[in-house]
């Protein structure tokens, strides 16, 4: 399980692991990481001679910059450091540089002349370290930083972003201003939020996380009085964790152990959505699928094993989990499926025009005794929350956390990063990142700690399997027919969705290889998908 942590969690952890280390300990960890990454980058064309820029602001994101650069002086590269804030650079980092052999220049908002003094190192650069500010930053670069942009993007030069890319917003993710693109993000102790979320997982690149001893003063602070608390801000599922969680019959359980899934889905003007529904809760792992509808035809010509009913869901027969919602119309119809879906007693998830009928009649708790989960898109968030879509593109966990609260719900957001939360104060203690032991970043034990009420003890997933080429029609009702299938199959709520996210970004990445793809094609992916990840668990 990867994790991560908020800026105020890192540093009280950060606070602990110092007091009982020599000074500048963690930056040496900090520097010496992030010094190998770089040359390994510059390896295969050569390190000796290779020209190098450190950007180095006012703050420690700097120095572990500048002590980089000074190891990488010292194995022969030829490194200019930039300094943003020349009279509050860190000292001990600009001497470092300074005796490695490093060259130094003046950039601050005082110095004039910047752009020609810095043109001709940047665009001979191959390598490019952002170190002008970490977990300390607000809002996007300042005019000093900015003015930088344009050369460093002409370049061509490898952008490796120390910590995170400067100007993005590390607990949120969001980019506010101008903000310098990394093709690469050394990150120290645990990811941050932000690198892990859209839009900002979208500037940073390729994550790589240096170990600096943070994660059993993080899994300490989770569960200790003292600090900020709380465990992981996120998770994020890796193919292990979800082998662990994947429903497999057992011997002797039949088709109705495996549980039923219900669809309320399709009409007359969107006969589709309730047959791509269906391809996907077929191979969800439940053991059967029961249609509700008007359009059990063309459902049935599609997928014969289906169990058919030409009517309203009530009257279906028995399910272990609801879907409604794709392709469902917004009229007096689907008003009446989806009324009846929700006064069942099993968990649903409702969907596409099930939470357009549901943002007709704004916020309002749903008061379910079963789970109920929500997989909006942006826009169809928006139009629950009524809020303009950009503010949630902006800011997806914030508007996903507000949605659950809002009608108490699950919510799976739809997206680049798909986020997955519950609702504040969750019921079950045990599961997916509940009593996490010492593996991964060491950074989830006891993250499961009660706390009924506070917003910091929810789950939230993140899932990183997604791709672009996943935005395309129908690939949303494959993703709600295999996350009802595994609700139906006995997973509970969140792990449904987080694990139904996941299988569904891999068979999209399976089915589309690098070309466009279909939403039937990516349905058709994920059995291999699910036999990727099952791999894992059986070596
Ligand atoms: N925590 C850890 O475990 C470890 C942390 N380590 C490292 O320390 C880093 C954090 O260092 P930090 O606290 O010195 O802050 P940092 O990010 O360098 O910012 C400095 C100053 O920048 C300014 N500034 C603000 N916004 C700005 C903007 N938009 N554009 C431009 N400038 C802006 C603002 O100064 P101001 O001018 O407002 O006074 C702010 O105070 C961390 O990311 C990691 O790299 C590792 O070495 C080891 C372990
Ligand atoms: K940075």
């Amino acid at each position: 399980m990867r994790t991560a942590h908020r800026v105020e969690q890192v540093r009280a952890a950060e606070a602990a692991l110092m007091r009982r280390l020599p000074d500048g300990e963690l930056m040496r960890r900090a520097a010496t990481g992030l010094a190998a990454v770089c040359l390994e980058l510059l390896s295969p064309a050569g390190v000796y001679g290779a020209p190098v820029v450190v950007l180095a602001g006012s703050g420690d994101n700097g120095g572990d910059a500048l002590f980089a650069g000074a190891r990488l002086a010292g194995r022969g590269a030829a490194v200019t450091a930039v300094l943003l804030s020349p009279r509050r650079t860190h000292p001990g980092g600009l001497a470092a540089l300074r005796a490695a052999g490093g060259r130094v220049l003046h950039a601050g908002p005082d110095d004039a002349d910047v752009l020609e003094r810095v043109a001709v190192p940047l665009s001979r650069a191959r390598l490019v370290l952002d170190g002008i500010v970490g977990i300390g930053g607000r809002g996007g670069l300042r005019p000093e930083a900015a003015r930088l942009l344009p050369l460093v993007e002409a370049s061509g030069a490898t952008v490796v972003a120390v910590d995170l890319p400067s100007g993005l917003d590390a607990d949120t993710g969001r980019v506010s201003g101008p903000v310098l693109r990394a093709h690469l993000t050394v990150t120290f102790g645990t990811h941050k939020p932000g690198l892990l979320l859209s839009p900002g997982a979208g500037v940073a690149g390729t994550v790589h996380l240096v170990d600096i001893g943070l994660g059993p003063e993080l899994a300490r602070l989770a569960g200790g009085p003292d600090g900020p608390g709380g465990g992981p801000a996120l998770y994020c599922l890796q193919h292990a964790d979800v082998a662990a969680v994947l429903p497999v019959p057992g011997r002797d359980t039949d088709k109705y152990g495996r549980g039923v899934v219900g669809l309320a889905a399709g009409s007359e003007r969107y006969p589709g959505a309730a047959v791509l529904a269906v391809s996907g809760a077929v191979r969800s792992g439940a053991g059967a699928v029961r249609y509700a509808g008007s359009v059990a035809d063309a459902v049935l010509a599609a997928h014969p094993e289906v169990l058919v009913h030409r009517g309203g869901p009530r009257e279906a027969g028995r399910v272990q989990a609801w879907v409604v919602g794709p392709g469902l119309g917004t009229g007096s119809a689907g008003e009446e499926a989806l009324g009846e879906v929700l006064a069942s007693d099993v968990p649903v998830l409702v969907d596409a025009d099930g939470l357009g009928l549901l943002a007709a009649r704004g916020p309002e708790p749903l008061y379910r005794d079963a789970p109920t989960l929500f997989t909006p898109h942006a826009g169809e968030a928006a139009r629950l929350l009524g809020v303009e879509r950009a503010a949630v593109e902006a800011e997806p966990l914030a508007h996903a956390l507000r949605l659950a609260d809002a009608y108490g719900v699950t919510v799976l957001l739809k997206g680049d990063r798909t986020i997955i939360t519950e609702p504040a104060a969750p019921g079950g203690a045990e599961g997916l990142g509940r009593a996490q032991g010492p593996g991964g970043d060491g950074a989830g034990a006891e993250a499961g700690r009660g706390g009924a009420g506070d917003a910091r003890e929810r789950r939230v997933f993140v899932n990183t399997t997604g791709t672009g080429w996943l935005a395309t029609a129908g690939s949303g009702d494959v993703l709600a027919g295999l996350v009802g299938g595994l609700l139906a199959a006995g997973l509970p709520v969140v792990e449904a969705a987080a694990v139904g996210a996941y299988l569904h970004g891999l068979a999209g990445r399976l089915a589309a290889s690098g070309a466009p793809t279909t939403a039937p094609d990516v349905a058709r992916a994920l059995p291999e998908a699910w036999r990727q990840v099952a791999s894992t668990a059986t070596g």
